[in-house]
């Protein structure tokens, strides 16, 4: 078993990775000293359901009060009426400042029972039981939220778990298109933090078919391991947990105005990270590796143009509702090489031309 600790001023926690552990929740739960609960709320998607919530209620004594909440898959589910009717739910069944909820699912999943928690009661403890590539991400760090229709994650907490279960085995039933999508934010903490971590995953990842297990597991242990250094550093994103929203600024709009799960949050966020390299490159006169990262992207199924159909000023107008956003000002995550990071204002009229120019060309040529 592998565990990486997680360090912050609000919250210490571990996130142990390991195939199987679906089976052992209440053992870990105890051995973390959290097996003191009046009742447990399970709460999962509809896929996840029939693929896995049995298996992890059954690694609880048999006199547990445990329940399960099932909301629809998807990103559609991060908002106000399925955050409602879960609040509601969770008195109906009777909890109490002692119950923990578990998260049981990806990303979509995380961020909502995450919030359900930390505002049910004014906070009851929760644990995350990632299901997916793309949750070792979420599941870490503490910011869980629900969307409006303008807006990804506007409405949330910094709110972290007492515990994460990472079981890699439930990874295998995960179709190809949320590999690629987990996959581009372990491409993100490579960029930001660990030059040495994203040649090894060059050299090592050409598929996600049959990944083999030392290789997912050192992706996932040394992604997080990116990601609870940046976490330790900036818990609340006062200063460099902003590297993490590399390619979240034009990736978030375009999941926005496409509409809630069109693109799974990783592919827009890849988009995204292109889109950031080459205006990087163009403001800081630099060149980055990026015609090798959009060979090695395409290799994997990436698309690597902005989606068909959306508008520079409907992108830009979405993209000033960001939560970098100060004054009025779109701030965004640029490069100036790898794992070198900068938080900078970008004027609207840069920002217009850039994305006019990448939906008509593209981004195979540098746009100095
Ligand atoms: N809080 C954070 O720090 C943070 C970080 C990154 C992303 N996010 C958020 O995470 C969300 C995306 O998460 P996601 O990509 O995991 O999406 P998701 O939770 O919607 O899961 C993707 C799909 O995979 C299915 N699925 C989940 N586990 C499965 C499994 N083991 N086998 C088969 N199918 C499975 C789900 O039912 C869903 O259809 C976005 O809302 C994004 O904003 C949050
Ligand atoms: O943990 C962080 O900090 C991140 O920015 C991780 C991102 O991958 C994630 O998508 C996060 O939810 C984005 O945060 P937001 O503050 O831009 O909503
Ligand atoms: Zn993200």
């Amino acid at each position: 078993m592998s565990t990486v600790r997680i360090t912050t001023k609000s919250q210490s926690y571990d996130v142990v990775v390991q195939t199987g552990l679906r089976h052992h929740v209440y053992d870990l739960l105890k051995q973390n000293e959290i097996g003191n609960y009046s009742s447990v709320l399970v709460i999962t998607d509809e896929h996840v359901y029939s693929l896995y919530a049995s298996e992890v209620v059954a690694s609880f004594p048999e006199d547990t009060r445990i329940y399960t909440e099932v909301v629809p898959a998807g990103e559609a589910s991060k908002s106000f009426d399925v955050f409602k009717r879960l609040q509601e739910r969770a008195l109906e069944l009777g909890l109490d400042r002692h119950s923990i909820i578990i998260a049981l699912g990806g990303g979509v999943i995380g961020d909502l029972a995450g919030f359900v928690a930390a505002s049910y009661m004014r906070g009851i403890r929760f644990i995350q039981v990632p299901t997916t590539l793309l949750a070792h991400d979420s599941s870490v760090g503490g910011k869980v939220a629900i969307n409006l229709p303008q807006a990804k994650n506007i409405v949330g907490a910094f709110y972290q778990p007492e515990l994460v279960i990472y079981d890699t085995e439930m990874l295998r039933s995960l179709p190809e298109l949320e590999w690629r999508s987990g996959f581009a934010e372990v491409i993100k903490h490579g960029f930001i933090r660990d030059q040495q971590f994203l040649k090894w995953l060059t050299e090592h990842v050409h598929s996600f078919v049959d990944l083999p297990d030392d290789v997912l597991e050192e992706i996932l242990v040394r992604s997080i391991g990116v990601k609870a250094a940046i976490v330790k550093e900036d818990e609340r994103e006062q200063s460099v947990r902003a590297f993490l929203n590399l390619g979240h600024t034009l990736g978030h709009a375009i999941e926005a105005e496409l509409g809630y799960g069109k693109l799974a949050h990783g592919e827009a966020v890849a988009i995204g990270m292109i889109f950031a390299l080459r205006l990087s490159e163009q403001k800081f006169k630099i060149d980055l590796p990026i015609n090798q990262l959009l060979v090695w992207l395409r290799q994997l199924g990436y698309q690597t143009t902005i989606p068909n159909g959306l508008k520079p000023h409907q992108l830009l107008a979405s993209m000033k509702k960001d939560k970098k956003t100060t004054s009025g000002h779109i701030r965004m995550v640029l490069l100036k090489e790898v794992e070198d990071v900068i938080l900078t204002e970008v004027s609207d009229e840069l920002l217009f031309q850039s994305l006019t120019y990448a939906i008509k060309e593209g981004f195979d040529d540098p746009w100095n």
